[in-house]
């Protein structure tokens, strides 16, 4: 059993690949292994984070997830704990497994009841797991949120009821809520699923464990991966300014000056040899905070030498900009009003596609609503398929895509998607995206291509977050410079 954490190098597996693992791994054991394995599995994890439970309250569905929980019943019951279940099954129609485990729970002499114990020091959630095919309704619904209003500890077994496992979808009423409840746990089983790691999912499962019940992962096709801590970046002792490249930031419109200069902020402090500010206000010289930034004519930069960080602050007036920079710019991050611009304008977008075929490195970094735009959808269907959206705005665009929020989606033509896992809400603040765009700079103008740069920005981005002192607000400008000095 592992606990999953920001530097956790894994694959993900949907619901049809964990099947597929199941099915192989299942061949090859004595029937009601793995429902032992996994029961065992989620009986330890509970003993682990509630040793002096006095009541463990075990909710229970119909079917195998069910029967995990009618398991680890038995365990716990076998191992002095006091569980009280709540099973919504029926005998007769449960799969033989969990009707298998029901036996075996009965017969260590678990307590079961037709509705939950008055008060528990442990709930665990065996109601849904990969195979809920619908959202709980009626007395399912009304245990979810008991469970979620309690103050007790929620361990979610296999995904948390109700979360959709390849999407990280839960319906509104049941989340748990943000000013009441303990603290939430999910022991994931065989397989780690992509929606424990996006869109809702982050609130819903909480802490995430990890058992492979001792199979393999080889006989299905992984649907995305949790990629890691990124290689660090060695800088040679011989090495100069020209050594890691330069960015030109073109963005910053009349009133929106700040956003291009927290993305120059940022390119300069992630290591970029040179950072040029390419400001479309025109009137700024000079920004005596930041005296190392270059202040030019947006129109004067050679980009085919340069990374160039496109958008940021940009309002309308990056539009005129934008063919000549999809054009010539070497490496190019897209973000922000340069997107807007791109998903209103057909002729800006067969520029866009034209770069992967001249060899040009593209980073696009939407949020949500950007990238609806760009899809032509809305923000909605973007969240109800995070890594879906993703994918397919790589595959439109022939770019690499950062597709932000909670549980940041990294994609690219042809390669598996990735979820980053630093990160925290405290980066919903104004302007931490145009942060994020310029360290993508400074890592693409280091040579990394694009989708490593992309990977290593993400991450460093919500490291940063991640260490934040808690009593320091976290603001963009500090974010840029690395964190609170
Ligand atoms: N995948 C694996 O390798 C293993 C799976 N196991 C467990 O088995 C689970 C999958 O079991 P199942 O395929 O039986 O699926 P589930 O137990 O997740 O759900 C299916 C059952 O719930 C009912 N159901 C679906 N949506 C409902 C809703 N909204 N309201 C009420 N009832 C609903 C279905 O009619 C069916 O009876 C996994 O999540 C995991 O917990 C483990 O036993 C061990 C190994
Ligand atoms: N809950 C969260 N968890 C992790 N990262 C988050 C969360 N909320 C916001 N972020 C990150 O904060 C940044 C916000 O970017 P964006 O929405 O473009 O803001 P802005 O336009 O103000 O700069 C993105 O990198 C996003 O991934
Ligand atoms: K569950």
């Amino acid at each position: 059993m592992q606990r999953v954490t920001s530097s956790t190098v894994a694959d993900l597996f949907d619901v049809a690949g964990t099947r597929s693992l199941e099915h192989a791994a299942a061949a090859t054991l004595p029937p009601h292994t793995l429902m032992q394995r996994a029961g065992l599995a989620v009986a330890r994890l509970a003993m682990a984070l509630a040793p002096h439970a006095r009541t463990v309250w075990i909710a229970c569905g119909p079917g195998n997830n069910g029967g995990d929980g009618l398991e680890a019943a038995a365990q716990l019951k076998q191992r002095g704990f006091a569980p009280v279940v709540t099973w919504l099954g029926d005998a007769d129609r449960a799969p033989p497994d969990a009707r298998a485990s029901l036996e075996r729970a009965r017969a260590a002499g678990v307590v079961f009841d037709a509705s939950p114990p008055a008060a528990w020091d442990l709930a665990i959630d065996a109601l849904l797991g990969i195979g809920a095919s619908r959202p709980p309704d009626g007395v399912m619904a009304q245990w979810l949120r008991s469970m979620n209003a309690g103050a007790a500890p929620v361990l979610s077994v296999d995904v948390p009821s109700g979360l959709d496992a390849d999407t990280g979808r839960v319906s509104a009423d049941l989340m748990p809520s943000r000013h009441q409840g303990g603290r939430r746990f999910c022991l994931s089983l065989l397989t780690l699923k992509p929606g424990l790691f996006t869109a809702q999912g982050r609130d819903a499962a909480g802490e995430v464990w990890l058992d492979d019940l001792g199979c393999e992962s080889s006989a299905a096709t992984p649907a995305g991966r949790l990629a890691g801590t990124p290689p660090p970046r060695a800088r040679w002792h011989a090495s100069h300014k020209g050594s890691y490249g330069d960015v030109a930031v073109i963005g910053g419109a009349p009133g929106m000056a700040g956003a291009a200069l927290l993305a120059a902020s940022a390119a300069l402090h992630a290591g970029a040899g040179r950072v040029f500010a390419g400001l479309l206000d025109g009137r700024a010289a000079l920004d005596a905070s930041q005296p190392e930034l270059m202040l030019r004519d947006a129109a004067s930069l050679d980009l085919a030498q340069m990374t160039t960080v496109m958008g940021c602050g940009g309002g309308t007036a990056v539009r005129a900009l934008l063919p000549r920079v999809l054009s010539t710019a070497h490496r190019l991050v897209i973000d922000a009003d340069a997107l807007n611009a791109i998903a209103f304008d057909p002729a800006l977008q067969v520029l866009l596609e034209s770069r992967g075929r001249r060899g040009q490195q593209t980073v696009l970094t939407p949020h949500p609503l950007e990238a609806a735009r760009l899809l032509d959808v809305d923000t909605s269907a973007v969240q109800a398929d995070r890594i879906g959206a993703a994918q397919r705005l790589a595959n439109r665009f022939g770019s690499t895509v950062v597709l932000k929020g909670s549980g940041t989606v990294i994609a690219a033509p042809g390669e598996r998607p990735s979820i980053n896992l630093t990160g925290n809400a405290r980066l919903a603040s104004a302007g931490t995206g145009d942060v994020l765009a310029g360290m993508v700079g400074a890592a693409l103008a280091s040579g990394l291509p694009s989708l490593a740069a992309a990977r290593e920005a993400v991450w460093l981005h919500g490291h940063r977050a991640d260490r934040w002192p808690a009593d320091t607000p976290l603001t963009a400008g500090a974010l840029a410079r690395g964190g609170v000095h």
